[in-house]
């Protein structure tokens, strides 16, 4: 089933048309990457989702519920991590959650047992300072639960991992995988390599638009080209026969050609490389392709 559903979504700023009929959909269960270069308009996307923004034409459903803006009834099903999420600094992060969770009416009994699991699979069960001391990526990961606290079947992040070291971007994508199962996920983000690891389909929004789909489960990029690890003097002779360019210290690409004619290349001028490899193309490669 779609727990998410947008058909030709309109939105302009002062004449601009940031928004220019979005029409996607996000299965239940799975982890979407929702990419594009910085005011492409995911924040404004995401907006509209919540009923914050107003859209000028189009419809948005959630878990099969049409938003409306101004009416947060299709919120609860919504978690929602904003990029630079806001905090009581002077709380700890049981006191925070404890005030979420009275906010967003869990129950009473289910309380204290909610806010332990989500301590501990934010990593911050043991945690008892105060807010205002965190990390960016504590605090990241304090947003995240505080966004599930009532069980939503829909978490919205927006660039969860973008300011954050390689080591708090890790923690905070193997938290989206294991909520997965519980919460469909979709997060925007700039950061290609994130969406690679972690999601199952990923939609370019561009000139306000989804320019393309992926599955990132299934979908092979193809090759980009043939790696392969020569001596200057060999390359000079292959460059001769492929079509060849520099990386990087004894490594030259090969493009245009198949496998085979690099073989029998090779073999026709006895030349035996230290290495030859495939190379497959990125999710980063077929963006700038897409996107240029
Ligand atoms: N309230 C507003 N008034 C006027 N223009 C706005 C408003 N909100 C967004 N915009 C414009 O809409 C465009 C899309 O902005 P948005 O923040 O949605 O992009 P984004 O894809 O989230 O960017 P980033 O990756 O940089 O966060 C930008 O040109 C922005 O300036």
């Amino acid at each position: 089933m779609e727990i998410l559903k947008i058909d030709g979504l309109k939105k302009a700023f002062h004449g601009k048309q940031v928004i220019d009929g979005l029409t996607m959909s996000v299965e239940e269960g799975t982890i979407y990457g929702f990419i594009g270069n910085n005011g492409t308009g995911k924040t404004t996307t995401m907006k509209m989702i919540l009923g914050l923004l107003k859209q000028d034409s189009g419809t948005v459903f959630v878990s099969g519920e049409q938003v409306t803006f101004g009416d947060t009834a299709t919120n609860r099903h919504i978690g929602y991590l904003p990029d630079v999420p806001e905090f009581y600094p002077y709380m700890n992060a049981r006191e925070y959650l404890n005030l979420c969770a009275e906010i967003t009416d869990v129950n009473k009994q289910e309380r204290a047992e909610r806010i332990e699991t989500l301590l501990k699979l934010v990593g911050l069960n043991g945690e008892t300072s105060k807010i205002r001391t965190y990390s960016r990526g504590m605090k990241q990961r304090l947003g995240i639960a505080q966004a599930l606290i009532h069980r939503p079947k829909l978490l919205i992040c927006d660039e969860p991992t973008s300011a954050l070291d390689p080591g708090g971007r890790m923690e905070i994508l193997n938290i989206l995988k294991e909520i997965k199962s519980e919460t469909t996920v979709i997060f925007s983000t700039h950061v290609l390599t994130d969406v690679e690891r972690i999601c199952d389909q990923a939609g370019v929004l561009h000139e306000g638009k989804i320019l393309q789909e992926f599955n990132l489960k299934a979908d092979d990029f193809g090759d980009k080209g043939i790696i392969i690890r020569l001596n200057p003097d060999e390359f000079s002779c292959l460059s001769h026969h492929l079509n060849m360019t520099h990386i990087e210290n004894t490594d030259y690409r090969v493009t245009n050609h198949s496998l085979q004619e690099v073989y029998e290349v090779l073999h026709k001028n006895n030349i035996y490389p230290e290495s030859i490899v495939r190379e497959k193309k990125s999710l980063e490669d077929v963006y700038l392709e897409v996107t240029k």
